[in-house]
């Protein structure tokens, strides 16, 4: 199990009623996981919680078997090995390709980086575009250099905040593809999240479906779709 989430309860401090209640979730290494609910169901906290921003009222957090929040337990953000993609890429615009995507790594030969710089732009198909600025390539091509420098760190798990949302709808199905064929290819972990479910459908293996703070179903992708516990989940799928 890469990560187990047991019994989390949060609430933001200004805010009256719980944001996630009895939040459980089991990921194995290698699994694309998607948190599907429509917007303020909590989504964003989860990515907040499992980050390490915000520390929950209760409840467990696992990481490669070893934990990383409880009652006594805050491991800060920086020492967690998650690599965040945020939802508008947060590329550093003064920077190139180059810069942006081994921004994080620190303490390395520099024949080390060169050789990552070249793995990493084959892996997300940018090879020849190292030199250029963020505002010189596409939101698609953009988002493959948030994705590059997020692997550059090595993490263990990688989380994304609505990956697709800020693309053209026309590439989305492209696009949706290519980050699954890298994502399977680097097998690494991953949650992201969405309110589309043709992001789910077509990229998670797993998919949670929140409301109102809650788990209402979560399972592997085609039980779900084929199997929905209520009428709001069939919903969602139709
Ligand atoms: N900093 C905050 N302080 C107080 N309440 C907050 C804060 N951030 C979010 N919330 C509230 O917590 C709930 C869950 O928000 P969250 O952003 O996790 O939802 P979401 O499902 O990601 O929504 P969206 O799809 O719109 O991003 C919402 O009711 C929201 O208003």
């Amino acid at each position: 199990m890469l990560i187990e989430i047991k019994d989390l309860n949060f609430r933001y401090n200004n805010s009256k009623v719980d944001t996630l209640r009895n939040f459980n979730l089991a990921v194995d290494a290698g699994e694309i996981v998607c948190l599907l609910g429509e917007s303020g169901s909590g989504k964003s906290t989860v990515l907040r919680l499992i980050s390490g921003l915000e520390e929950p009222n209760n409840g467990v957090i696992k990481l490669n078997g070893e934990i990383i929040v409880d009652n006594k337990t805050f491991i800060p953000s920086e020492r967690r090995g998650i690599g965040v993609v945020f939802q508008d890429y947060a590329l550093f615009p003064h920077m190139s390709v180059a810069e942006n995507i081994l921004f994080g790594v620190k303490n390395k030969s520099s024949k080390y980086k060169k050789e990552k710089l070249a793995q990493l732009l084959k892996l997300v198909g940018l090879e020849g575009l190292h030199d250029r600025y963020p505002y010189q390539i596409s939101g698609g091509q953009q988002q493959r250099v948030a994705l590059a420098r997020v692997l550059a760190i090595e993490p263990s798990l990688i989380l994304m905040d609505e990956p697709f949302s800020n693309l053209d709808a026309s590439l989305q199905s492209r696009i949706r593809e290519e980050l699954k064929d890298i994502i399977k290819k680097t097998a690494i972990t991953s949650i992201f999240v969405s309110h589309d479910k043709e992001d789910a459908i077509s990229i998670a293996d797993k998919i949670v479906v929140l409301k109102d703070g809650k788990i209402i179903q979560q399972g592997k992708t085609k039980n779900i779709i084929s199997n929905p516990a209520s009428d709001y989940v069939a919903a969602l799928f139709s």
